[in-house]
């Protein structure tokens, strides 16, 4: 089953009759032979994304008889993707992000769970804030948008909501698109190249005034950069995970825009590192005089990562 290709690839068994189980069983041995990680659960998402299934309904594959030929074939160029250590959601080009499907192309960043916690952070908070009022129009500006996961959420689950979005990623820029367009959230998102760092001018001319910012920026210090996994390491951006030598390279311009860019009261969202929120929260007590520090929240390991903030009001 196993024969190599000449470009090192898994050659595909001729007249081999296989379940979907049965395959399910033989890739995870195979991924856990070669070191790979996650075995059984990369082995059921390329699987089920062979046939046609959404990712989570595993069970029903176990209902399939045997592969087709072109299934089989399809299995066997995909695992052998992922025997190169490419992260699954870059072997079935897709992946699920709370209620949407989104396309994933390698080096965009791949959204994690946590970013799924802020999201329903957010959410509640403007509820919170707005009540369940649904006239009002809403702005929002997203930086570092990378596949789209969270402005199309948002955009998802406030039908009053105009979200402008920005990344320094051309490829990123392109992905938001694409996956807007294909989930019909299109007309309400504005998707621009720019850099938070070097094009404040061009992001306030443009995005001027929001209601909220949100940003899962790129926060790792750079020291910890290697202790990354050989699959995010060698397939993902590294500038959308190198946060510099503090982590705070990208989060300070977004800080120093936000008293500029935010209505009155307006709140700013960050995910970040759980060694940033007191340094966030010494930064503008001491430096950003506009700002105010508003809470601390906790990932579901109990780990603080999300930093809520929000512009003083004409009172202060
Ligand atoms: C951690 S990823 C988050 C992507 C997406 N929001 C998500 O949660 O899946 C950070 C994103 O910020 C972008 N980025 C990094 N530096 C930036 C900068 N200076 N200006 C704008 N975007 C930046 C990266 O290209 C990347 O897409």
């Amino acid at each position: 089953l196993w024969s190599n290709a000449a470009d090192g690839a898994v050659a595909p068994p001729a007249d081999c009759r296989i379940t979907a189980e049965q395959a399910i069983r033989l890739w995870a041995q195979h991924f856990t032979l070669h070191g790979i990680s996650e075995p059984l659960l990369s082995s059921q998402y390329i699987i089920s994304h062979v046939l046609g299934e959404k990712t989570v309904s595993f069970s029903l594959i176990m209902l399939r008889d045997t592969l087709t030929d072109r299934e089989r074939e399809r299995v066997w160029e995909l695992g052998s993707k992922r025997l190169t250590r490419m992260p699954v959601q870059y072997v079935i080009e897709e992946w699920d992000f709370r209620d949407l499907n989104l396309k994933m192309r390698p080096p965009v960043f791949i959204p994690r769970p946590e970013t799924e916690e802020l999201v329903n952070l957010v959410l509640e908070d403007l509820r919170l804030i707005r009540g369940e009022s649904h006239t009002t129009d809403l702005r929002c500006l997203e930086v570092g948008c990378g596949s789209g996961a969270i402005s199309l959420s948002l955009l998802r689950s406030i039908p009053q909501l105009r979200v402008f979005a920005l990344d320094q990623s051309q490829t990123a820029v392109c992905l938001t698109m694409e996956n807007a367009n294909r989930l019909g959230l299109q007309d309400r998102l504005d998707v621009h190249l720019l850099d938070v760092i070097k094009d404040a001018d061009a992001i306030l001319s443009k995005c001027n005034p929001v209601d909220f910012l949100i940003s899962n920026p790129p926060y790792l210090l750079s020291q910890d950069m290697e202790t990354l996994q050989t699959e995010i390491l060698g397939f993902e951006d590294h500038s959308a995970l190198d946060g510099g030598l503090d982590g705070l390279s990208v989060i300070r311009p977004i800080l120093a825009l936000s008293s500029k860019l935010l209505t009155q009261r307006g709140r700013v969202y960050l995910e970040v590192a759980p060694c940033h929120p007191p340094i966030i929260q010494q930064l503008i007590e001491e430096m950003m005089p506009g700002l105010l520090y508003l809470e601390t929240r906790c990932d579901l390991t109990n780990r603080p990562r999300f930093c809520i903030l929000q512009k003083k009001g004409e009172d202060g």
